[in-house]
């Protein structure tokens, strides 16, 4: 057995993400889940729920999260980490407020929280801290004492993120036809989000137009980019662009869409392109509907070959940054020195989500952050 190493003030990790539908019935529930008071018109609901039921109703992403949780709990065991994990979705079941209620039960006080969304954003960070912030309120009204919890930072340049992916952008090279293989154009892909949000994603001081949200991408989009053209020898054109909008038509949103950037690079005279989702942990529904499906037609429609290259997922190196990460966070809440792992122009980002830190529509409370009104 390697030394036990030592997760001490945590006692349990919870792997938090969204939640997806599992059978046809499981459709029409789960977005009045996602989409309560948000706004989200009619006809795109009535659209979205199509791609599900493209695929029998089922997402893939509760899967991908019981592989990951797997995989976490593999590379815990064989190094030594004693830490238990539990896993809880913000729009479907095991719900948060559930998993958090059967923590208590097990006298679990300090969590740390791993959200499936390894950048900054109302969307990918905060939404995630005001629904725990919702969770520990419902279990405060039901008589319990809710546990301390905080999120690890930003993963997004941990290396453990970033070489699946460049292995995965590599692989899909590979596997285009050898005479368009060099020329290949690399899209970047992640979740649109209204201007307004990438705007004031992050410390909004710290960021300009676009935002923490724009910045990190690039910055991952950038990393991956090199270490393809020092592994590979050829350097790959390459822009981030965005998939998956949704919202009013009048609201302004990040541009352009994957559909439109493939048309163009094929007017521009690119032979191929390889679509990587850095945007997205695992290979979910935007991933299978937007790039696999609605992405692919429209290639196909141009005669344009086109790959999707892989998102980490359940990947050993994702997990082994994950346990990284958790003992980094436990030496920062123990006051030790420690020098985070992050590659990149940005760095390691912050521990706690400053007050404001990418604000919502609305003010709602938030757990896990410098403004959580819970210890
Ligand atoms: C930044 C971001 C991520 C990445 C970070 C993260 O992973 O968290 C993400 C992930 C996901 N989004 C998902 C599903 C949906 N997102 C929606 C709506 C929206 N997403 C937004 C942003 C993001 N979304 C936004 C700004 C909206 C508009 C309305 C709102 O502000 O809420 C809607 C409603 C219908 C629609 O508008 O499309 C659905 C069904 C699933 C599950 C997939 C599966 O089932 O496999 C996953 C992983
Ligand atoms: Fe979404």
């Amino acid at each position: 057995m390697p030394d036990a190493l030592d997760a001490t003030p945590y006692d349990a990790l919870l792997l938090l993400s969204f939640g997806g539908p599992e059978g046809p019935d499981d459709v029409v529930p789960f977005l009045e889940n996602v989409t309560r008071g948000r706004g989200i018109p009619k006809e795109r609901l009535k659209e979205v729920g199509q791609h599900y039921f493209l695929f029998g109703g089922v997402s893939p992403i509760n899967d991908q999260n019981r592989a990951l949780l797997d995989a976490l709990r593999k590379d815990f065991a064989e190094h030594g980490l004693d830490l238990p994990v539990y896993w809880g979705n913000r729009n479907w079941a095991p719900y948060l407020t559930d998993t958090l209620r059967e923590m208590v039960a097990d006298g679990r006080r300090r969590v740390l929280v791993l959200a499936t969304s390894a950048y900054a954003s109302y969307s990918g960070c905060r939404q995630y801290r005001e629904n725990l912030a919702d969770s520990l309120a419902a279990l405060q009204a039901e008589g319990l004492r809710p546990p301390a919890v905080d999120k690890l930072r930003h993963y997004f340049n941990h290396p453990g993120f970033l070489e699946p992916m460049i292995d995965g952008v590599i692989e899909s090279l590979a596997d285009l036809p050898e005479d368009v293989r060099d020329g290949a154009h690399l899209a970047f892909t992640t979740h649109s989000i209204p201007l307004a949000s990438a705007d004031t994603s992050g410390p909004v001081e710290e960021h300009g137009d676009g935002g923490a949200y724009v910045k990190q991408h690039l910055d991952v989009a950038q990393l991956v980019a090199d270490a393809v053209r020092e592994r590979t020898g050829v350097d790959h054109p390459w822009q981030l662009v965005y998939q998956s909008r949704s919202g009013a038509p009048h609201i302004p949103w990040l541009e352009p869409d994957i559909c439109d950037h493939l048309e163009e690079r094929h007017a521009a005279g690119a032979p191929a392109v390889v679509m990587a989702p850095i945007g997205f942990v695992s290979d979910h529904m935007e991933v299978m509907y937007d790039l696999d499906t609605e992405a692919r037609a429209k290639a196909e429609e141009l005669g344009l070959p086109v790959r999707r290259s892989a998102t980490v997922g359940a990947d050993p190196r994702f997990a082994a940054a994950v346990r990284d990460l958790v003992l980094e966070r436990a030496a920062v809440e123990r006051a030790e020195q420690v020098t985070p792992c992050a590659r990149g122009l940005l760095g390691a980002g912050h521990h706690l989500c400053p007050v404001g830190c990418c604000p919502a529509r609305a003010p709602h409370p938030a757990a896990a952050g410098a403004d959580s009104p819970y210890a």
